[in-house]
């Protein structure tokens, strides 16, 4: 529904003299979502996130690349064209970006004032509008009457006015207290499911990437660094989204271990694999952090355990958990007994030593075989 190829966007800044002068907020971005999807962008401070949403809908120009959106190159069409394809993409804001002087119903009739439709047929759609977002009472209040999360319904009421396939949130409830932000959370994915809605969302919070959205990316200096469905990324070795969507706790290791990553999902979530791991191979498992939450709407588990030995010596047993349709990530591992001991480089916070190559790589071809 939404496509972006290379998708360049260079600002000239006044820095300091001898500084360089060009910022690229966006360097080579691809993004696909798909139609019907939730898909997040999340990112900190400077990644991009903002500039890539206003490219979407070309209220920036991008300096070079394409924008697709639902099948329409936006880059060539002409300003008459452009402006009849906005319609079909609603947007909405961190700040709502409501008139003041203007009634909660004036404020969504802005957009089809020039619709062509009759006084009584934008009435009669400012009412269906104000019912789908929940504010039916509020037609003849003013904003400043409204709390965040009915100022923020409003902005969404308005955007869906010209009945958009798209919807793009900037931020939508950054501004809003995490019991308002669930709501209008909530709202959006109801709209989604209901009206078939495409929405791209930018935000810099994990909570709102897990609650609500499909797929997401992982936005970095003006690149995607990550992207797929909440499904794909969990199980993504290694993945960054999937360590920020569910952190494990930092516990430490024993000494002369294997530490693995464990990610179960759907009807995995219910088998007791640790209790048959250690009975089948007699091993002392250690768990050292563990969750289950639901992400994307599914049910999903991870667990970061610590088995006795080498990874040489725990070849089988991570193969069988592998059997059981379980995600295992090798995170780190002593050294086997036969060769030098302790491994020398350590990872992260983990404090194992580890060796990546060996354990990512060949662990996964062997755990396979
Ligand atoms: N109009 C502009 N002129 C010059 N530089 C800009 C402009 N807009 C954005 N930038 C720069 O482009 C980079 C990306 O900014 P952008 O606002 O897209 O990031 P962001 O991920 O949305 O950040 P935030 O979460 O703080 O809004 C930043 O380095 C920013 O300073």
């Amino acid at each position: 529904m939404i496509t972006t190829s290379d998708l360049r966007k260079v600002y000239r800044a006044q820095g300091r003299p001898g500084s360089n002068p060009e910022i690229a907020a966006l360097d080579g971005v691809d993004l696909h979502v798909r139609q019907g999807e939730v898909y997040g962008v999340v990112g900190t401070s400077g990644a991009g996130k903002s500039t890539l949403i206003r490219c979407v809908n070309l209220l920036e120009r991008p300096s070079s690349g394409s924008v697709r959106v639902d099948g329409r190159e936006l880059t060539a069409l002409s300003p008459a064209e452009l402006r009849e394809t906005r319609r079909s993409i609603g947007m909405v804001f961190q700040h709502f970006n409501l008139l003041a002087r203007r009634t909660v119903a004036e404020n969504v009739e802005l957009p089809l004032e020039l619709s062509g439709l009759t006084r009584r047929e934008r009435a009669a759609r400012v009412a269906e509008l104000l019912d789908l977002v929940g504010l039916a009472d509020k037609a003849k209040a003013y904003p400043a009457q409204l709390s965040g999360g009915q100022k923020q319904r409003v902005g969404i009421a308005r955007a869906l006015a010209g009945d958009p396939k798209v919807l793009l949130s900037d931020e939508a409830t950054s501004a809003l207290d995490p019991e308002t932000t669930r709501s209008v959370l909530q709202l959006l994915r109801d709209l989604n499911r209901q009206l078939g809605l495409t929405i791209l969302l930018i935000t810099h919070e994990m909570d709102v990437i897990k609650s609500v959205c499909d797929s997401a990316a992982l936005m970095r200096a003006g690149r995607v660094v990550e992207s797929g469905t909440l499904t794909e990324l969990l199980e993504q070795p290694g993945s960054e989204l999937a360590r920020e969507l569910f952190p494990l706790g930092e516990g430490e290791p024993l000494q002369g271990s294997t530490v693995v990553d464990i990610t179960f999902q759907g009807d995995a979530t219910a088998q007791p694999f640790i209790s048959q791991l250690a009975r089948t191979y007699n091993v002392d498992v250690s768990i050292i952090g563990a969750a289950v939450e639901t992400v994307g709407g599914r049910q999903v588990g991870r667990m970061r355990v610590s088995l006795p030995g080498s990874f040489e010596e725990n070849v089988v047993p991570i193969g069988y958990l592998r059997e059981q349709g379980l995600q295992v990530e090798v995170i780190a591992s002593a050294e086997s007994r036969r060769s030098a001991g302790w491994g020398s480089t350590q990872r992260g916070t983990t404090g194992v030593g580890t060796r990546p190559e060996r354990s990512r790589a060949g662990a996964r071809a062997e755990g396979a075989a």
